[in-house]
């Protein structure tokens, strides 16, 4: 795990833990004993940190958390490194993250190559950097740095951490000759003053007025999400307390955030994102053993909001696309947000003008389809109708060449229907981006019963270079994602005729920790997508819904959001939809009477006697029909595990991390507690089938003892 050379009067200390180093108990031990020969060894005047393979090291070894402490402490071993009389440089190349960074912090040097990025990411994972880090970094950079590194987790790339202090050269070149060369300017001198825990904390005459302007803006961005706060905490207590006081203050802090359900959650979260890339079909077809169809030319169908941002997401990062739309006026109208889209990256310094150009250099605008017939992908985006779709997808068909990808980005249809307008149903994969697809991370990829494993690749593989999160789920109706969500709908909806009103819901949703709550959402997609979903599925089941119609499918059905629609309210894009906006297009939600006495009308009409809802009410009928629904998706295979599930909400919906998505959460919560309220509001609304309890749901809440996560799967087929 750690490899121990000589090289002349130089100890090297290689890590030698594939694929990222972590800090696992053998490696703790490795350096431990290595440092320790080093010291002991005469003949050694100096030594070197080095990691082998791809990186430096990533940290502490996370699968290690939740098990007993074995094997010598991090604090330990840098304390080893630290105190040798012998200077011990740390060579970085990949990444030198968290645990890593702490290591390379003990060492009295740091060398970099250029491509190297340092950081404390602990903050995701809801910990802070608990072997020393939240006192070594305001030793060796500004106070104002290491709050800002510490409280944000983000990693800082080479030339801008040689700019805070953290590094003390780059180097070009063999990372490890570059390291001995320096090893051997620096050997005889003395370390004292090298090392950190002898040093003053950096601005520390300014502490109060960063910890405060840090704090706010930590409050203001990541409401409910304690590890920050406690981050900051812990770096003011770096300048406040004397370096060894301040480690006891550290190590507190850490044993508060490890032993919360935040950290539980969030070190799931790192894993379950992992394991959603690991997909597999029913056919044992899977990401180890099938290959994408390569890519170097695309289409986009649709020159509409979904289109536009599909396209950016191309172009960003190099694909050509062909752009079709029906007519040369939409088609400029598009080309024209595009074009706008990038100006405003430019103006943010998230791109330089030379790239944009590039970028805009690479779409081709038409109006003819036939223009697709040699790209190896195509994505449609036109609006939510099956008879268009189908009626697009013949013409593909027809039109493109055989290897050719077919990708639909419908948010509900099935892809069944859409790939049976075809006759390469195996080439036909569902791609549901989400609004605004040019900023949202989530892929929701969709599989019909035809698609073909390279397909499946193909489209899992373009997420990855498009930088999305790609979760593969089975098709449905509404697939994961919309599924899941509609049932919120339904019941905010209810709950408004019933008694609540917009800002209540979202209040305490938000207050629960969405970052923004249902009827925002509502306003931010476009009222006018359920409406039209909605009006669709009446269509094809040949029924019209009026504002008279109470039950729809033998269901209690609520026309509130209908009535909006009619009224043009369409949500943000029209400047009102449940609040009212200060422009169309505007962010700023506020409370509009009109709709306020929309609400109460609709109620009186309804002959509903409006009631006061409380706080838990609201939270449970928002949170438990998804929950509910996201056990059904299991039992049918629509989603391959809890997990997957928790990703999608996570990346589409801003569920926050730090709560592990809807079905972590219900775990947390415990899920006979879950099951008994659903069957309790099963009983109260026996006219609304998401309050149907799951099967599943029941198997697991009625087991006799919590079911951990990873094996509620066990439970989908069992006859209990
Ligand atoms: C950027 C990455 C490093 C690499 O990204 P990428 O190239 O995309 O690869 P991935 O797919 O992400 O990863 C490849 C596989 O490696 C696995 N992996 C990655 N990092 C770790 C890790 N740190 N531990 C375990 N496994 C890891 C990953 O799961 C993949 O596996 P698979 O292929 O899916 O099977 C990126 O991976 C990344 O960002 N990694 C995480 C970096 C991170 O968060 N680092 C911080 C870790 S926390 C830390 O360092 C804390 C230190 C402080 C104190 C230490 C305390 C130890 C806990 C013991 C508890 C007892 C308390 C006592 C206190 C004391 O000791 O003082």
């Amino acid at each position: 795990m750690v490899d121990y050379r000589t090289q002349g009067q130089i100890a090297i200390l290689e890590v030698n833990n594939p694929p990222v180093n972590a800090l696992s108990i053998h490696v703790r031990k490795g350096l431990d004993d290595g440092i320790s020969r080093a010291v002991r060894d005469p003949s050694v005047k100096a030594v070197i940190v080095i990691g082998k393979g791809r990186t430096f090291s990533s940290g502490a070894d996370i699968k290690e958390f939740n098990k007993p402490q074995e094997g010598p402490r991090l604090t330990m071993v840098g304390k080893k490194l630290e105190e040798s009389d012998k200077p011990v440089v740390a060579a970085i190349h990949g990444t030198c993250l968290g645990g890593g960074l702490e290591i390379a912090l003990f060492c009295h040097y740091r060398i970099a190559v250029k491509s190297a990025r340092v950081g404390f990411p602990e903050v995701l994972l809801g910990i802070l950097p608990g072997a020393a880090g939240t006192q070594r970094l305001p030793r060796v950079t500004d106070v104002a740095v290491a709050m800002e590194m510490i409280s944000t987790g983000k990693h800082v790339p080479a030339p801008k951490a040689l700019e805070y202090g953290i590094l003390d050269k780059i180097v070009q070149g063999d990372l490890l000759e570059e390291a001995v060369k320096f090893a051997k300017s620096v050997m005889g001198k003395p370390v004292q003053p090298c090392r950190l825990s002898d040093q003053p904390v950096k601005g520390a005459d300014r502490l109060v007025q960063v910890f405060d302007a840090a704090m706010r803006q930590v409050k203001q961005r990541q409401r409910g999400f304690m590890a920050p706060v406690v981050c900051l905490k812990a770096v003011r207590s770096a300048a406040e307390l004397p370096y060894n006081e301040g480690l006891l203050r550290e190590n507190t802090l850490f044993t508060e955030l490890m032993s919360s359900s935040q950290c539980a959650a969030l070190r799931y979260a790192f894993f379950a994102e992992r394991a959603a890339q690991r997909w597999q079909l029913p056919s044992g077809a899977s990401a180890a053993n099938t290959k994408p169809v390569p890519v170097k030319s695309t289409g986009v169908i649709g020159a509409g909001t979904m289109g536009q941002g599909i396209a950016i997401c191309l172009l960003r990062v190099d694909y050509p696309v062909i752009l079709v739309e029906q007519n040369q006026k939409l088609l400029d109208k598009g080309v024209e947000m595009i074009q706008l889209a990038f100006k405003d990256a430019v103006r943010r310094k998230l791109m330089t003008e030379d790239a944009m150009r590039h970028c805009m250099s690479n779409i081709s605008p038409t109006v003819d389809m036939q223009q697709l017939a040699n790209v190896d992908l195509v994505i449609e985006a036109v609006y939510e109708n099956v008879a268009l779709k189908q009626d697009i997808f013949r013409k593909l068909d027809v039109i493109c060449k055989p290897s050719a990808v077919l990708c639909t980005n419908t948010s509900t249809i099935s892809i069944d229907i859409i790939a049976s307008a075809t006759k390469r149903p195996g080439s036909v994969v569902g791609t549901h981006f989400f609004a605004p697809a040019h900023i949202m991370r989530l892929l929701e990829n969709v599989y019909s019963k035809d698609t073909s494993a390279q397909a499946v690749a193909t489209v899992m593989d373009l997420g990855k270079k498009i930088g999305k999160v790609s979760v593969l789920v089975k098709t449905c109706h509404g697939f994961v994602a919309n599924r899941m969500f509609h049932h919120q709908g339904q019941e905010a909806a209810l709950m408004l005729e019933e008694g609540a009103l917009p800002e209540h819901i979202d209040k305490v949703m938000e207050d629960f920790g969405m970052s923004i709550g249902p009827m925002k959402v509502s306003d931010l997609s476009g009222v006018d997508i359920g409406w039209r979903i909605r009006h669709e599925v009446a269509k094809m089941e040949g029924v019209e819904l009026t504002s008279q119609t109470r039950f729809f499918r033998g269901e209690r059905y609520c026309t509130l959001p209908d009535k909006l629609y009619e009224l043009g309210r369409l949500g943000r894009k029209t400047g009102k939809g449940w609040y009212r906006y200060e422009k169309p297009g505007g962010r700023v939600a506020m409370v509009d009477d009109e709709v306020t006495n929309l609400i109460k009308k609709h109620s009186a009409e309804m002959g509903i006697e409006r009631r006061g809802i409380s706080t838990q009410e609201i939270q449970e009928r928002i949170l438990y029909p998804a929950i509910n629904e996201g056990f059904r998706i299991l039992e049918e295979g629509v989603a391959a595990k809890p997990e997957d599930i928790d990703v999608i909400w996570w990346y589409g919906f801003s569920f926050p991390r730090y709560m592990g998505g809807p079905m972590f959460h219900a775990s947390q919560v415990g899920l006979s507690k879950v099951y008994e309220r659903i069957c309790y509001y099963h009983q109260n609304f026996p006219y609304s089938s998401h309050w149907v309890p799951s099967d599943l749901l029941r198997k697991l809440a009625s087991a006799p003892s919590p079911v951990p996560i990873s094996q509620w799967m066990s439970y989908s087929q069992s006859k209990l």
